[in-house]
């Protein structure tokens, strides 16, 4: 997970470097979900925090376990802010960020997107800006018509 979410951040760095982009500094919303693909992107927030970014993360669905718990205290000792409810509308994203991190699901995506990732991810589908996905987009393989992220980025780990 560590160096999953450091070669994303790597990744990332490389697509999106922080000089092309419009704020300095470059600010990133990671979106993590309740899984090892949300750990990979609570590391990977780390890093790009420490390859000079902004970044706010947005966890909704925190599992109770000791790995994960450290990973969102190592965050908050380098003042990542967690947001309490996501931006409820796709233009305040893009007013906000420059750049969306969606590590909300990984291989383990099934069946319909259930709550609260239905509507996230809904929301995501209207933003204009680019939007870097850890493994896969989460979403791909639902049936379900416009539930699946459209990334700029696919980032495999
Ligand atoms: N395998 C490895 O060596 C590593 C994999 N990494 C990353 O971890 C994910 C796979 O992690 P896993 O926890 O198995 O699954 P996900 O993170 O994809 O999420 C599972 C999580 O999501 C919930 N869920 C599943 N389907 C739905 C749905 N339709 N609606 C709502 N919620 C859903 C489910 O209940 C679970 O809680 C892999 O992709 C890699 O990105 C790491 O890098 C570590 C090494």
């Amino acid at each position: 997970m560590e160096l999953a979410g450091l070669s994303c951040a790597t990744a990332i760095a490389k697509a999106y470097p922080p000089t092309s982009m419009s704020r300095s500094p470059a600010t990133v919303l990671v979106i993590c979900g309740p899984g090892n693909n949300g750990g990979d992107g609570l590391v990977c927030a780390r890093h790009l925090k420490l390859f000079g970014y902004q970044p706010t993360i947005y966890y909704p669905k925190r599992p109770n376990k000791p790995l994960f718990n450290a990973l969102v205290t190592q965050c908050q000792k380098m003042d990542i802010p967690f947001l309490g409810e996501m931006p409820p509308e796709p233009m305040l994203i893009d007013e906000l960020y420059d750049l969306v991190v969606d590590a909300i699901f990984g291989f383990s995506f099934k069946g319909d997107v259930r709550e609260p990732f239905r509507t996230i991810l809904s929301i995501l589908n209207g933003v204009t800006v680019p939007i870097a996905s850890i493994d896969i987009p989460s979403g791909s393989g639902s049936k379900e018509v416009g539930s699946g992220v459209l990334p700029c980025l696919e980032v495999g780990t």
